[in-house]
């Protein structure tokens, strides 16, 4: 997992407590056994101590020096429960964030925005709506950012891309598709790739017409006029995108097709979809949904996630918080 080499050494320069709410789920008891033991980060997980060492001792996992957090018991529930209240602004009252906090999106969240956890991974027991939804509400953009998005890490042996969005806008505007561009990139350089921006659609440069091909044509032309100095370009179809021979052919001026590394899907049924038939059909190690735009390292997972992608998720996690 070459991605990840330079991640594990961010990871490692300070070593960040990471909490896995999901605490009852085998596979997150595994990866944050791992992580634990593997140094990356303090490990918290929450939810019932009884369950979650019952878990443990089912599945033979030595969780070694993970912390675990009773979410029942915590001592510090009442004011996480008051501040909850505070920050939704009379959108919650106390009785329904002491119900809130029973979950552990909302827990986990709330515990990154306490300060007590650096960064969050979770989702792998829960949707992407319920996982992000907190953080959305919580945590909120960071400065300059107008919306999350959730990039996918594509990577199979050398070869690396970034998928986006697959997880949060539904159907984004030419300006959200332009944003997510934006955080795109910088996603891609986390992770060393040097980004060339394809923006998908099923049409290459005006080779279809209508309001669906306009709008991708449009978040180009944003992405141009406010970021000059990413490589971006489209309306591509996928192959024009990627196949160097099929990039000449079908837009022989441009400068990323053929080239594409960094993939921005139309809306999020094509993202969603795409992400997974490269995963199941192609092979691919899909890493994510990493939450770009948020304003404190929280990550989401797919339900099919393995252990090793919440291993490998909670490092880029750890090593988000020190590049902060
Ligand atoms: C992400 C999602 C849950 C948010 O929608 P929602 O639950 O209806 O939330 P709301 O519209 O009530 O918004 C909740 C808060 O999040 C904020 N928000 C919503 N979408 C946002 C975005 N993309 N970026 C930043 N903030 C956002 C809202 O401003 C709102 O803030 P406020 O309550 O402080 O005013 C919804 O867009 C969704 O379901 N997306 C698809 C998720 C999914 O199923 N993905 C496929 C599997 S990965
Ligand atoms: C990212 C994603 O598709 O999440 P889930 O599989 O949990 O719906």
């Amino acid at each position: 997992m070459k991605v990840f080499e330079k991640l594990k050494e961010v990871a490692l320069e300070k070593k960040r407590t990471i909490i896995l709410p999901e605490g009852k789920d085998k596979r997150v008891l595994q990866a944050a056994a791992r992580l634990q033991a593997d140094g990356y980060a303090n490990v918290q997980i929450a939810g019932k101590t009884k369950e979650i060492l019952t878990s443990a001792q089912e599945n033979e996992i030595d969780l070694g020096k993970v912390t675990i957090i009773d979410m029942e018991t915590f001592p510090q529930l009442d004011q996480m429960a008051n501040d909850l209240v505070k920050l939704r602004h009379g959108k919650v009252n106390i009785d329904e964030a002491y119900e809130l906090l029973k979950t552990p999106p909302y827990f986990g969240t709330m515990m990154v925005y306490e300060g007590w956890s650096d960064g969050m991974v979770s989702g792998a027991t829960h949707s992407t709506a319920d996982t992000v939804r907190p953080a959305l509400q919580i945590i909120k953009t960071k400065p300059g950012m107008t919306r999350v998005s959730g990039a996918m890490i594509m990577e199979r042996d050398e070869e690396k891309y970034i998928f986006a969005d697959c997880a949060i806008n539904i159907d984004p505007d030419s300006e959200t598709l332009a944003e997510i561009a934006f955080q795109s990139a910088q996603t891609a350089r986390m992770v060393n790739l040097d980004p060339k921006i394809a923006m998908l659609s099923f049409s290459t440069k005006g080779s279809a017409k209508g309001p669906m091909v306009e709008k991708v044509q449009k978040a180009v032309k944003i992405m141009h006029a406010e970021h000059p100095e990413i490589m971006c370009d489209g309306e591509l179809q996928f192959d024009a995108a990627f196949v160097p021979k099929i990039g000449k052919a079908k837009a022989p001026d441009s400068k990323v097709a053929g080239q594409a590394n960094v993939f921005i899907f139309p809306e999020l049924q094509s993202g969603n979809i795409g992400y997974k038939i490269a995963e199941r059909l192609g092979n691919f190690q899909a890493i994510g949904p990493v939450l770009q735009g948020l304003a404190a390292p929280i990550n989401d997972l797919s339900r099919g996630c393995s252990t090793e992608d919440i291993y490998l998720l909670s490092i880029l996690t750890a090593a988000q918080a020190n590049m902060e």
